[in-house]
């Protein structure tokens, strides 16, 4: 073969070549790209992908390039300078335990110490972040094939399923397919978020176990109200993050001690201090407990997260998210 004259210009199409036969949206992605010899190697940054999207990035590099009619063989090496997004798993193992009222609250407290925090509604089948946080008229956009998380009126950004899927369609999913949903919103265009708060679905079934796969959370929150019953499916789930190499970094207690609206007494729906000893026997962190108040139903319906506003009902919200941040900047709560 011979060699050009000057190099450069050479180099530069070869880039050239590379670059338009790739979309457009994987172009901030290329560390470098040439041909030599017939050879393609491109260089492509995925320190903020998951498994799966990594995967699909190496691929589409690879299937494209072998098209080219100067080019045999392509060598793809993806590099992580960018630093990857922390994720934080919220799961409970039992429906209804304020999971998802906890996520949001949590993200915009962390939100408000100054984290650019984005929230996945991972509830496919039943989603409630658009309403928590008061998104429930937006419709993301996309970008190339991603799509654009909106952003909540209380600072921090969103995806459910709630947003993109018409009431109702998500429910006649199956779990492969609600795995794939829920990588769609782990791979959207998060952009400067630094930290992306997962709002598990309840359970411990094929979405919860795709997700621990593709996205590998860097840590986990669960959530139990004190019944024995929510407690051992707090167990259960901490068992799957345990399976799946995930640091739990604590439990919390949700809908502990109900004080009367009228007489002021404090009564203890679901038990009391269950959590706290439970934690202490699973040797994980206690992170905290919330109380069960009207005010916090009400916040909740009405797009009002209460840690969006300081007060008494923002109080036990802004005291576990001061935990997490510990727990984010040094991995100790
Ligand atoms: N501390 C609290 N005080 C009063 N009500 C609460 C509290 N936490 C949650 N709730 C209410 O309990 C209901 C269930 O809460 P939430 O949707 O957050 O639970 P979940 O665990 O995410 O449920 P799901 O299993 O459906 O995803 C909601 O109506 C919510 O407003």
């Amino acid at each position: 073969m011979t060699k050009p004259d000057n190099p450069a210009p050479a180099a530069a199409a070869a880039e050239a070549r590379i670059r338009s036969a790739l979309p457009v949206e994987i172009h901030g992605r290329l560390r470098s790209a040439r041909i030599t010899d017939r050879r393609a190697v491109v260089v492509a940054e995925a320190g903020d992908l998951g498994v799966k999207a990594r995967e699909e990035l190496e691929a589409l590099i690879t299937g494209n390039l072998s098209a080219l009619d100067d080019v045999d063989e392509v060598r793809v090496a993806l590099v992580a300078d960018r630093r990857r997004r922390m994720i934080i798993a919220i799961g409970s193992g039992k429906g209804g335990v304020g999971k998802s009222t906890l996520t949001a609250n949590l993200a915009v407290a962390l939100a408000r110490m100054g984290r650019k925090v984005g929230v996945i509604d991972g509830d496919i089948y039943g989603p409630s972040q658009p309403r928590l946080l008061a998104t429930e008229r937006d419709k993301p956009m996309s970008e190339g094939d991603r799509l654009v998380p909106v952003t909540s009126p209380h600072g921090v950004k969103v995806l459910s399923m709630g947003h993109v899927a018409p009431p109702g369609r998500a429910l006649a999913w199956r779990g492969p397919m609600a795995g794939k949903a829920l990588g769609q919103l782990v791979d959207a265009a998060w952009d400067d978020t630094e930290l992306l708060l997962i709002d598990l679905p309840p359970g411990t079934g094929d979405v919860q176990i795709s997700m621990m796969q593709d996205s590998r959370p860097d840590g986990a929150v669960l959530v139990s109200t004190p019944q024995d019953l929510a407690l051992l499916d707090a167990a259960r789930a901490g068992q799957l993050f345990e399976d799946g190499n995930v640091p739990i970094i604590g439990l919390v207690e949700n809908m502990a001690g109900y004080a009367c609206p009228h007489c002021g007494e404090v009564s203890d729906p679901f038990g009391q201090g269950g959590v706290e000893t439970f934690a202490q026997r699973l040797e994980i962190p206690f992170l905290g407990r919330v109380p069960l108040t009207i005010a916090t139903r009400l916040a909740g319906d009405a797009g009002k997260p209460p840690a969006a506003v300081d007060g008494e009902a923002s109080a036990p919200f802004t005291a576990i998210a001061e935990r997490l941040d510990r727990w984010i900047a040094s991995g100790a709560v």
